[in-house]
């Protein structure tokens, strides 16, 4: 990371991703890959809503949800991308609780369309872990208190879940045709393209991370949603996150 502030600053105080004019930033922010999902659910769930980010339109929300202040921006696509607004988000305007809402291609047969993912743990093919000079190999994990309250959520909704560890692939159009059948085979339930370095920089700073995403389209069995399905469909989802707020 180029640009390292260390210090929670103020809401006045822009960092080169993050310009807030003045508008808090809660404690607590969900984060879809797609930042017009994060408008999609600022304007269908919160109140009081009020933009705290348009630079280089990745929008950032605030507002509440059932009177408690909730944030939601987009992180684009990639580690790289989430890496750089997470580590701003936390180091610079004090976010304590990441919860990224994303979509992911199933891995397992057992899955189908719009089931939900609760990500315990996030493989990785990215070296971003490799900057912490860690003397071998570490597990990027979700924060077990956000994890427990997530499935009680989900269950509580009947809604049909998936926990285990995802796949946080740096490709989306691979070159290798056998890669994806042998993260299945260590059982790898989805992939996805980003919680491995938002789950790295949680832990590095101390603060909960969790990574949900909804089942947009199956590896195996080639099933798919549409794009106006990924931008909207996802409540479900959007939902349990919202009551971890
Ligand atoms: O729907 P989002 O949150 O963007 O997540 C998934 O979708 C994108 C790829 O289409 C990647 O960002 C991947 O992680
Ligand atoms: O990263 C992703 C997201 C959804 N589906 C995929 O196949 N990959």
């Amino acid at each position: 990371m180029s640009s390292t502030p260390t210090e929670v600053g103020s809401t006045s105080t822009p960092t080169p991703h993050i310009d807030p004019k003045g508008v808090e930033i809660a404690e607590t922010i969900l984060l879809p890959g797609d930042p017009l999902r994060a408008k999609f659910i600022a304007e269908t769930y919160l109140d009081d809503v009020r933009c705290f980010n348009e630079v280089r339109n990745m929008l950032g929300f605030t507002g509440t949800y059932r009177g408690r202040p909730v944030s939601v921006m987009g992180t684009g696509m990639g580690i790289p991308s989430i890496s750089l607004y997470s580590y701003e988000l936390i180091h610079h305007f004090g976010v304590k609780n990441l919860i990224r809402v994303g979509t992911c291609g199933a891995m397992q047969e057992n899955m189908e369309l719009y089931d939900v993912v609760i990500a315990q743990g996030a493989s990785t093919d990215s070296n971003y872990l490799q900057q912490f000079n860690l003397p071998g190999n570490w597990a990027p994990l979700s924060s077990y208190r956000l994890l427990e309250q997530a499935k009680r959520v989900a269950d509580e909704r009947g809604q049909r879940t998936h926990v285990g560890n995802v796949l946080s692939s740096d490709v989306f159009y691979g070159a290798d045709p056998d890669a994806m059948g042998k993260w299945a085979r260590m059982g790898i339930l989805a992939v996805e393209m980003e919680s491995a370095g938002l789950f790295a920089n949680a832990a590095a700073a101390g603060v909960d991370a969790l990574a949900l995403f909804t089942v947009s389209d199956h590896i195996v069995t080639n099933a798919k949603t549409t794009p106006e399905e990924r931008q909207k469909a996802f409540t479900g989802m959007i939902e349990i996150a919202l009551e971890l707020a």
